[in-house]
């Protein structure tokens, strides 16, 4: 028996052993890989990422030596970071951009960093704005935080998803890419640390010479503290990134030039104070060169910034545009646009996208750019399957005329059928809000107030009965969104909690723990499984009727109150 025992341990532990060196050698490979890639791109004999990028219409400036930059890229696959500001519940189309510009980098074998800004949101990035921001409330951060968190999460699962089943890369052991909120550091770092390290060498002189410095300091409002820091803080965001992660460049939106150029000198400037002070066990390449890159601010033919529609946002939320409207979006474009396009928002490679050109200045009615754009956009957005079922549904409606284009067969993987033109079963659920998995919901204060956990969870959608919800909470199985802590809290010390949000186990099936639920007085953020969220607006009953909503149980509640 215990023979058996050590011998079975034994096994599990030289193949783990196995594992780690099969690994090792991956790694090993990727290394001799890429430098055989960089002799070829020394040759001639093949692109640049960097040049690649560029023809694509993606740079717009550089922050450092850009000679530099394509050399180190060449040699190294260096880390690459972009961050994004929660201070709404989505992302619009023209966030996508950075986000592509990541991609690229990510699919060709560097580290791809996303951070989402819970802390930055609060004090607001000043540039480009003559209003300060408004101070949201703390559960109305949480909820957009936890919503744009899921959305990244999704959005790049469908990205991978499209670049290796539509555009052929094939997914590798070096490919690495992650999510984090820089709440992670803000929410313990000693503000004596923040202003000894980067405050100390900060310079006001140019922080205050920026173009948003000098209009708001002009308007009635001025400017606080927390705005003219704003930057140092988005460089210190940096810093971090790059003791952890070696992350020696950021992209931005052509806004952030400003931020990036702070960041630099930030982070140059706390690398010899920290090497002096030798306290940060110096993980870090002290030789290594850090550079920031925008992407063009990019407005349609008609002069509305991209994403815009008669003024109004195009969102990546399919609760707040439907994927129709997304898809109709970009059917809506000048020729021209759609081209420019298909070569920022897509991975279609640019002598594909000069065939689709052409063949497009043959029938322009059949608006065959546009099509694909749309395609390829809603795919990495919505995922492979609603593209196609909103395509299909396109067709449907508007014929012959305008039919998706099928894609060539070379380009087709599982996820896509090989004929987009096959006539749409009339039975099939159009893709809407309800058949998408959403992570909005709102409820009526009543199913929430005074009810069980197990019975919210129903109400919510996210069991199908409320024995089911009982069962799940019994196996620990569901969660809520909060902070470790909080209950003990009055309403206004909550307010002011760091507010990284975590997930805790609902461990008690009682009214009463129902009310420690809820965030503020309006919101609570449920989780089953490992993925399943719900964010739910609570809202009063006769508002909810208003709007005409309903939700599981509903109905039931209100024949039997009478
Ligand atoms: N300031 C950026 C968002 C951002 C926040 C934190 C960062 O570290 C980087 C970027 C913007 O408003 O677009």
């Amino acid at each position: 028996m215990v023979t058996n025992f050590t011998a079975r341990a034994k096994n599990r532990r030289s193949l783990a052993q196995k594992e780690r060196w099969k690994y090792g050698e991956k790694l090993q490979a990727a290394d001799s890989a890429w430098a055989e890639q960089a002799l070829r791109i020394q040759d001639g004999r093949q692109d640049s990422l960097w040049q690649t990028l560029k023809e694509r219409g993606y740079i717009h400036q550089v922050a450092g030596d850009e000679k530099e930059l394509e050399r180190t890229m060449i040699e190294k696959r260096i880390g690459v970071y972009a961050g994004i500001d929660p201070t709404g519940p989505s992302m619009h189309v023209g966030h996508l951009l950075p986000f592509m510009v990541l991609l690229w980098f990510y699919i060709h074998g560097y580290r791809a960093v996303s951070l989402l800004g819970g802390s930055t949101s609060r004090i607001g990035d000043p540039s480009g704005r003559a209003d300060a921001r408004e101070e949201q409330h703390s559960s109305v951060r949480k909820a957009n935080m936890a919503s744009m968190h899921l959305q990244i999460t999704k959005i790049w699962e469908n990205m991978e998803m499209h670049a290796r089943e539509r555009h052929g890369y094939k997914r590798e052991a070096v490919w690495k890419r992650a999510l984090v909120n820089n709440n992670k550091w803000w929410n313990k770092l000693p503000v004596m640390e923040f202003m000894h390290y980067a405050g100390s060498l900060a310079r006001v002189g140019p922080l205050l010479s920026r173009d948003t410095a000098k209009r708001k300091l002009q308007g009635d409002a001025g400017m606080s503290f927390a705005e003219l820091g704003y930057p140092i803080m988005q460089g210190w965001d940096w810093w971090e990134l790059f003791k952890q992660q070696d992350v020696q460049v950021q992209i931005g939106g052509a806004d952030q030039f400003g931020n990036l150029v702070a960041g630099l000198e930030v982070v140059n400037s706390i690398i010899p104070k920290v090497i002096d002070a030798k306290i940060e066990p110096e993980k870090f390449d002290k030789n290594s060169t850090r550079f920031g890159v925008t992407v063009p601010l990019l407005t349609t033919s008609s002069g509305e910034k991209i994403g815009k529609s008669a003024g109004n946002a195009i969102w990546l939320d399919h609760d707040m545009t439907p994927p129709f409207e997304l898809y109709q979006y970009f059917l809506k474009l000048s020729d021209s646009d759609a081209i420019r396009f298909l070569k920022l928002f897509t991975l279609i490679p640019l002598e594909r996208i000069e065939t689709i050109a052409e063949d497009h200045q043959k029938h322009p009615e059949k608006r065959l750019a546009h099509h694909q754009l749309a395609f390829e956009v809603l795919a990495m957005v919505h995922g492979a399957p609603c593209a196609t079922q909103v395509a299909q549904e396109h067709n449907a409606l508007f014929g012959q005329k305008t039919r998706f284009p099928m894609p060539p067969k070379d380009m087709i993987g599982t996820q896509y059928p090989g004929d987009l033109n096959v006539k749409t079963n009339p039975n099939a659920t159009p893709v809407n809000a309800q058949s998408l998995w959403s992570y909005h919901a709102s409820l009526p204060r009543s199913l929430v107030r005074d009810q069980t956990p197990a019975r919210i969870l129903f109400h919510a959608g996210l069991v199908g009965s409320r024995s089911e919800g009982q069962r799940l909470i019994t196996a620990k199985g569901a969660y809520y969104g909060g902070e470790t802590g909080m209950e003990k809290m009055s309403a206004s010390e909550q307010n002011e909690m760091p507010d990284e949000l975590k997930f805790v186990v609902i461990k008690n099936p009682d009214v009463e723990f129902s009310e420690k639920m809820i965030i503020g007085n309006d919101t609570m953020i449920l989780r089953t499984g490992r993925t399943k969220v719900k964010i739910i607006k609570i809202l009063e009953d006769d508002e909810f009727d208003r709007r005409g909503l309903t939700a599981p149980g509903w109905d039931d509640f209100k024949s039997m109150r009478g």
